[in-house]
């Protein structure tokens, strides 16, 4: 798309992640030869529509690879200790190699505690202390899925990171922190900002690669970017029935070189590195026939 002098081109999340999935097709294939069924499950406590739909799409996207994928739906006032329980069976349960707990959980649940009861080996989140230790000094870990895919977004596009100014919005443990740590390992020159930063929009303005999650619905304009730079949405926010990111899309098309849409954009990405991360998970299971 040419738009006021700048060749505006739109990241495709959903062909990037069919891609990555038909080379996951291949490795669980390979898998089943072996006898190894990869299988994920999936935690969701209380009734939060957001997060049925995100998990729905995921066990579909599981079974539709052939692979094992399940669901454990419990009421909102499920106790702390039932939830651990089940993870302690689930820890131990040979047939399931990735859990995952939807976050954020009920307010009289520890999410600590939870996090810390999944087994480490099969932490496909990567939101566990060690895992994510890991990801700070550079071992091999499971890569939290939303920064994994943005990775893969900007190296499917051949995006230049190496030397670059990034400008990451938000400081959470799910996206912020770990994707300005992997593109720290790109050699970008990585800032953080988030709720108390100030002159923010001096800030990123200097981004050539700026990634928006914050949760905030077109919070990003077109005066706090500069021209000609990458925009990754990484914003899920729901206006008036409608999804939105935390880029106002419209406001800056004419600015950005490339954008990530919402929807279309880092959503579908993450279920593909979760499911990336599974097969991973799987694929260290010694025996198999
Ligand atoms: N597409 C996908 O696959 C995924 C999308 N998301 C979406 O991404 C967004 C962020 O999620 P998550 O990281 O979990 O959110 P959190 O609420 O955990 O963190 C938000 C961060 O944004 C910062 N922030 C809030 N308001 C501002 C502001 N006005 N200026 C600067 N910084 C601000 C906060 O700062 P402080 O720390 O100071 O409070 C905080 O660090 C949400 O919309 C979420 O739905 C999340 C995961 C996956
Ligand atoms: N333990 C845990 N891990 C997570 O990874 C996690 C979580 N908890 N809690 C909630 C957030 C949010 N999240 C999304 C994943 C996919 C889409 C997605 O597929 N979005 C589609 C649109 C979906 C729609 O239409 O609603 C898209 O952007 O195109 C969105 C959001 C994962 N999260």
């Amino acid at each position: 798309m040419k738009l006021g002098g700048v060749n505006l081109q739109i990241i495709n999340g959903r062909e990037v992640s069919n891609n990555i999935r038909e080379d996951l097709q291949i490795k669980i294939n390979e898998l089943k030869e072996k006898g190894i069924v990869p299988g994920l499950s999936v935690i969701i406590v209380g009734e939060n529509p957001a997060s049925q739909s995100y998990v729905r799409s995921k066990d579909k996207a599981c079974k539709k690879l052939g692979m094992k994928s399940e669901v454990h739906s419990l009421d909102k006032d499920v106790s702390e200790s039932e939830l651990l329980d089940l993870i302690e069976k689930l820890n131990n349960d040979d047939t399931i190699h990735g859990i995952l707990v939807q976050l954020p959980l009920p307010a009289h649940i520890d999410e600590k505690k939870v996090i810390e009861k999944i087994s480490i080996e099969k932490d496909v989140d990567g939101f566990h202390p060690i895992n994510a230790g890991k990801l700070l000094v550079g071992e091999d870990t499971f890569i939290p899925c939303t920064p994994h895919g943005i990775i893969k977004l900007i190296e499917s596009n051949d995006i230049d990171v190496e030397g670059k100014r990034v400008v990451v919005l938000g400081r959470s443990n799910i996206v912020g922190k770990p994707i300005s740590l992997l593109l720290l390992q790109k050699n970008a020159t990585v800032t953080i900002c988030h709720s108390r930063t100030k002159n923010l929009k001096e800030i990123t303005k200097e981004a050539d690669i700026l990634v928006a999650a914050i949760g905030k619905a077109n919070f990003v304009k077109r005066d706090m970017v500069k021209k000609g730079a990458t925009v990754i949405d990484v914003g899920i926010n729901r206006v008036d029935g409608k999804l939105a990111g935390d880029v106002d899309f419209e406001d800056v098309k004419e600015t950005v070189g490339h954008i990530t849409p919402v929807p279309g954009g880092v959503g579908p990405m993450t279920i593909t590195m979760l499911i990336y991360n599974t097969v991973k998970s799987a694929m260290k299971v010694k025996g198999g026939k």
